[in-house]
């Protein structure tokens, strides 16, 4: 489904990104890791065409990343980024229909009424609908953003889905939620690439796992080739032990000590 080839990506004299490849399939989450800098919210805007790359080639459902027109693009894939403050205010039904802007002319249908009610309902936010976006918690505000994007793609089978750390700032129980929409996102046939900065919940809810250190590939594959002692040394500079856990299919990462 996402094809990214022998991408590099330069700013300020300084490769972001060195020639990466990987794949994305349909029905996967493919969970991105690193340290900070390495690169992975210039991928997601790579990814996003927000930015140019230097080199290299992505391609989205067989047709390369640069040959879509923006409104097809927004059909085939939607974005949660990291920061979304909005200055102005908004209901949170309002917010969420944003999310079918690319599907109507003028004024919504039915349909796309339809979808925005269902996409609150599945996100948990509908007792919220009438609610100012400004006046909610982070946690709730991040399902209202996901409820858009969701929308955004809802009839949409071949979609992607691009969420960069959608757990950023919220408490446990809110990042579990937000992690279990995003795997359900999978299951239901998109392709879900997401930004984390938790391995423990890269290798619960991810089928794949790419890892980056300074904008190279240091590792891919399924959640138990990538969480290793070492890669997350390479990638991290931080020594780790890993403990088997009951219920998890792969070892779960407890800090030990920094490398000096
Ligand atoms: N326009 C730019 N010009 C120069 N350097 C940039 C530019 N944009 C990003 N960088 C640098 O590129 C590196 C990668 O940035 P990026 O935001 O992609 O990292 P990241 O992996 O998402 O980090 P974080 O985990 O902190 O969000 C950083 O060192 C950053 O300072």
């Amino acid at each position: 489904m996402i094809k990214v080839r022998e991408l590099s990506y330069k700013a300020g004299g300084k490769k972001l990104l060195d020639n990466l490849s990987f794949d994305a399939h349909k029905g996967e989450l493919l969970a991105i890791l690193g340290a900070n800098g390495a690169g992975k919210s210039t991928l997601m805007k790579l990814l996003c065409r927000e930015i140019k790359p230097f080199q290299g080639t992505i391609v989205i459902n067989n047709k390369e990343l640069n040959n879509y027109r923006l409104e097809d693009l927004a059909r085939t894939r939607a974005v949660l980024s990291q920061h979304n403050t909005i200055s102005i205010s908004f209901q949170v039904n309002e917010l969420v229909l944003m999310g079918r802007y690319p599907h109507f002319q003028q004024k919504p249908t039915a349909a796309d009424f339809k979808i925005v009610n269902q996409v609150m309902e599945e996100t948990g936010i509908t007792h919220l609908a009438s609610s100012d976006y400004n006046t909610l918690s982070g946690g709730e505000q991040q399902r209202v953003q996901l409820a858009r994007v969701i929308a955004q793609i809802y009839d949409s089978p071949n979609a992607c889905l691009f969420l960069d750390e959608p757990t950023n700032g919220l408490d446990l129980q809110y990042q579990q939620q937000i992690m279990e929409l995003s795997r359900s996102l999978a299951d239901r046939g998109y392709c879900v690439i997401c930004i984390l900065h938790d391995i423990n919940f890269a290798s619960r809810f991810a089928d794949r796992i790419l890892m980056l250190k300074n904008g190279k590939k240091v590792a891919e594959g399924l959640p138990v080739e990538v969480i290793s002692c070492e890669h997350i040394q390479e990638t991290f500079s931080i020594k780790v032990k890993l403990m088997e856990c009951e219920g998890y299919n792969c070892p779960l990462v407890v800090p030990a000590t920094i490398l000096k």
